[in-house]
């Protein structure tokens, strides 16, 4: 079943309010690829400017806290991310495993926090260059995936993200070999997770996603959109990335 594609910009630890403007023409190509929806993740600091100069483009967040409220210093909840604009959140993002040492566990709660609050919650997984040399790519992402999904996730609350770590910023993919096997082992899981929902998750490709690899990378099946870094700061390269995934 082929599922409508989302491609998302996740623009990390980058921008300020005069990068906005690129959102503009972000936003007019969304409206000329009606068949794909776009997404930008941008700072925190930016959700709500961004949510307000762009209203037709979806606005998403990088990061949530598992609990409604509370006293949790310097962390956010779904629901504030939902009152500043945003319609999405990314969890788990392997920089956040590394960096912040979050667990299956952690990944799974911050999910459902999201979820709870009326967000779409876009869960990613991956694994590193020693587990793949190590022939162990699909079994951890499988591991990965069953600890971070939330059972109750559907394909209008749910995205998955598959980042191989090694692949993150580095110009580097897998082959399209190894992305279509990977996606067919992340399908065949959330089905056995989520039953008939789990074929309605769409399974996002990330890692060094660029204008010259897009069209190949989205052709591959069960490859149901982008989750985009570094080419997602600047309209001149994520148009044709968006253009090319419709
Ligand atoms: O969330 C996005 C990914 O980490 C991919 O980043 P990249 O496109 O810069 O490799």
């Amino acid at each position: 079943m082929a599922l409508r594609k989302l491609v998302a910009g996740n623009w990390k630890m980058n921008g300020n309010r005069a990068a906005l403007a690129e959102l503009d023409a972000i936003a007019m190509a969304a409206e000329a690829n009606g068949g794909v929806d776009v997404a930008i993740c941008p700072p925190f600091t930016l959700i709500a400017p961004a949510a307000e100069r762009t209203p037709s483009l979806a606005i998403g967040a990088q990061d949530c806290h598992p609990a409604a409220s509370g006293a949790h210093t310097g962390c956010i909840s779904a629901a504030m991310l939902k009152e500043a604009g945003a319609s999405l959140v990314i969890v788990g993002h392997s920089e956040r495993r590394a960096d912040n040492h979050e667990t299956d566990m952690d990944i799974r709660a911050k999910a459902e926090a999201a979820i709870a609050a009326g967000l779409i919650a876009i869960v990613c997984v991956g694994e590193t260059e020693a587990e793949r040399d190590a022939g162990q790519a699909v079994s951890i992402v499988e591991g990965q995936l069953a600890g971070s999904v939330p059972p109750t996730g559907t394909g209008y609350t749910l995205v998955v993200a598959y980042e191989p770590v090694w692949a993150i910023g580095t110009g580097r993919t897998p082959s399209v070999a190894d992305v279509a096997q990977m996606h067919a082992a992340l399908r065949t899981k959330l089905g056995a997770l989520l039953g008939a929902e789990g074929a309605k998750v769409r399974i996002l490709y990330g890692g060094s996603v660029k204008p010259s690899n897009a069209a190949e990378l989205m052709a591959v099946p069960d490859v149901d959109g982008a989750l985009v870094g570094g080419a997602s700061l600047k309209a001149a390269d994520f148009v044709p990335i968006i253009e090319a995934s419709g």
